[in-house]
């Protein structure tokens, strides 16, 4: 292997290496000659392997040449290596096909996938499971689509008689719902504001008129999308007149705790009424399964999820935004499932027009725009760009609802993101005001006997609460890295001395009213997810004017005494990794920092832009250097793995 690629690809440290070297070690006791040639060839994959997973793709890609067949051939006769094929999918632990720990997939022209044998089977049974799915009809088709076309002409002549709330789904949404009707399997993509939503909840009306005590499963990978889930179903069931209310199936449904919103962790791990957890052999109890953010989902979360399902019994609905991050974990399953050019076709609708933002949006716009760009149309991005950025040479009239200040960052914030900040920061400490809370003993001796629960605090302490909270909901930073002058880090500082300094509370002190933290780690035991927000509060009481400091979930209505709390960081400002699910009126994001020796470059991509961008509902503005929204807006990053490959093969081999 050449040198330079040698050390390029070293530079990532990962379990493949030592992996590389244990092998070599069992073959040495198994009595096999080691060539310099097989220890080259063994270094090579474990090398490119270890970087597909730090890129988090599933496989180490690579081209047909014949150096590397010849490296392949060496793995596969030292019995390290066999060819790839879905029987082992099947059948993992079939003694007749040989384990060995990689397989090869050179089932596409002119490419090599070398994968290891968990990766592979892990990626061959979503793919069998997948289809399962897709191979089973749904029942009563006929009945639901009748109720979905009484529903939307109900609607239609409401909105003729002045409801404004009433609308009918447009072409593609009416498309989408009634795939989500005939298959068992369907996937509904599109940008924010699309209204996957409100076909769904159509659907949801029409499935459960006919099945009047359908039970209906929603689920998302974080907290905060379930709860944003949930909470947009509840408003949109709430339309129309009291008396004949547009969806009263879904509205008893929820009345019912029939129509019901959890994480997909929290789903796999609850038992079910035998007492059993989810699984193949005991599956979810759902007969609709919504399953939202699906961009969030990584591979072995996606196999879980699906194994867990009957596809005879649960029509399942995967909703997503296929030009999002992909997940933290490995796999990209929701760009593959929602491929319209593979075996799928059928059981995809793209939304396409985003109801939210339209046209005259600058954000709709620059969503637009980026996705243009993306399939290879330019479309105006520059000039876009151009139209919303602030130059030194105009003077400052306040914020737009999009912008781009272009300023490399110093040592410190650029100004300009300094006073957005202190803009929002500025209403937030407001609400903090009323925080100061002062609770009777008896009042403190409820909340302390009940376990710290909200709805026992006072009604005022909930109404603070709840204010801060809602202030807080509309705005949030949003940052592209954790280090550097412009990283969450650092910016969680500059907000942190803001409040602090408002509230004259020492810099020393790590517990004040307003203090923003997001939570680190899961804690079943006192119902707290890695990724929930809270703002921390202290209750003091006639006697003693040492509070006693809580945390509140805002999203679940929750207080948590801080001491319990698990790991958590600051976060009035957080990733635009750890944004993903989430929606803000105005969002800040701050691009990443190019510097030398960091690795900084390899954040500037479209994925962590657009999902960045698209947290906004209202207003958005960018902060960073041109060249790294430059390289942001060119880079698109493409994670490697075989998903659409091993579904044609079991779409063409089982039909
Ligand atoms: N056909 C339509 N006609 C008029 N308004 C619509 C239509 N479809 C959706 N809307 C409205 O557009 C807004 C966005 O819809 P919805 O929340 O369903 O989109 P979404 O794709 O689920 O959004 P998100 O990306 O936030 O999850 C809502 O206010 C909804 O009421």
């Amino acid at each position: 292997m050449p040198k330079e690629q040698f050390e390029m690809i070293s530079q990532n440290q990962n379990s493949f290496e030592n992996l590389g070297t244990i092998l070599l070690d069992l073959l040495t006791r198994r009595g096999k000659t080691i060539t310099e040639e097989l220890r080259d060839a063994l270094a090579f994959f474990m090398l490119h392997l270890g970087q597909a997973e730090h890129l988090g793709g599933l496989c180490a890609e690579l081209d047909a040449t014949p150096q590397n067949k010849k490296y392949a051939e060496l793995l596969r006769e030292a019995e390290l290596l066999t060819d790839s094929s879905n029987k082992i999918a099947d059948e993992p632990n079939n003694l007749s096909v040989a384990p060995t720990p990689f397989l090869l997939d050179e089932s596409e022209p002119k490419k090599l996938r070398i994968y290891s044998r968990r990766n592979f089977c892990s990626e061959s049974r979503l793919a069998a499971g997948i289809h399962g799915m897709c191979s089973t009809s749904a029942s009563d088709v006929n009945e639901v689509k009748e109720a979905l076309a009484q529903l939307e002409q109900t609607l239609k002549n409401a909105r003729e008689n002045g409801d404004k709330k009433a609308y009918s789904l447009n072409p593609l949404q009416l498309e989408a719902a009634e795939l989500a009707v005939s298959e068992k399997f369907s996937v509904i993509c599109g940008g924010p504001g699309t209204g996957k939503t409100t076909t769904v909840v159509k659907f949801i009306e029409a499935f459960l008129e006919i099945h009047p005590k359908g039970i209906i499963q929603m689920c998302a990978p974080t907290g905060k999308a379930t709860s944003r889930l949930l909470e947009s179903v509840k408003n949109q069931a709430d339309a129309g007149p009291s008396s004949a209310p547009y969806y009263p199936a879904v509205r008893k449904a929820l009345a019912e705790d029939r129509l019901t919103s959890l994480t997909i962790h929290k789903l796999l791990v609850t038992d079910l009424s035998n007492g059993k957890r989810p699984s193949a052999d005991n599956p979810i109890e759902a007969d609709l399964l919504i399953v939202d953010e699906s961009s969030m989902i990584d591979s072995a979360l996606a196999l879980k999820l699906i194994r867990s399902i009957d596809p005879t019994k649960t029509q399942t609905v995967f909703l997503g935004d296929k030009h999002q991050l992909a997940a933290v974990g490995p796999g990209s399953v929701f760009a593959d499932i929602s491929d319209n050019s593979g075996v799928l076709k059928g059981h995809i609708v793209e939304l396409k027009e985003s109801i939210r933002f339209n046209d005259k949006s600058a954000i709709g716009r620059l969503a637009q725009r980026m996705l243009a760009f993306e399939e290879g149309r330019e479309a105006g991005i520059s000039d876009f760009i151009s139209e919303v950025e602030y130059t030194d040479d105009q003077p400052f009239e306040g914020f737009k609802d999009t912008g781009v200040f272009f300023k490399s960052a110093g040592r410190n914030l650029p100004l300009q993101a300094q006073k957005w900040l202190e803009e929002k920061l500025d209403s937030y400490c407001n609400a903090v005001e009323n925080l100061n809370l002062t609770l009777t003993l008896n009042d403190k001796n409820e909340v302390d006997s009940r376990s710290a629960n909200f709805e026992n605090l006072p009604n005022d302490v909930q109404q603070a609460l709840k204010d801060v909270w809602n202030e807080l909901s509309t705005f949030r930073p949003l940052c592209a890295q954790r280090e550097g002058p412009t990283g969450v880090n650092a910016v969680n500082d500059y907000c942190e001395d803001f409040v602090k300094t408002a509230f004259i509370v020492p810099s020393a002190d790590d517990m004040y009213n307003g203090k923003v933290i997001i939570v680190r780690q899961n804690d079943s035991g006192l119902g707290v997810a890695n990724g929930d927000v809270a703002v921390i509060f202290g209750l003091k009481t006639a006697d003693s004017d040492k509070p006693m400091w809580y945390a509140f979930i805002g999203d679940l209505k929750k207080i948590v005494p801080a001491q319990l709390l698990p790991k958590y960081d600051t976060a009035f400002a957080i990733t635009i990794h750890q944004s993903q699910g989430s929606g803000f009126r105005d969002v800040a994001i701050f691009l990443p920092t190019l510097s030398a020796g960091s690795d900084a470059a390899s954040l500037c991509t479209r994925e962590l832009l657009y999902t960045g961008i698209t947290r906004s509902e209202k207003t958005c503005q960018i902060f960073g250097a041109k060249d790294a929204l430059d390289m942001s807006l060119k880079t698109v990053t493409q994670r490697s793995g075989g998903l659409p490959q091993r579904l044609k093969e079991r779409f063409s081999e089982q039909g």
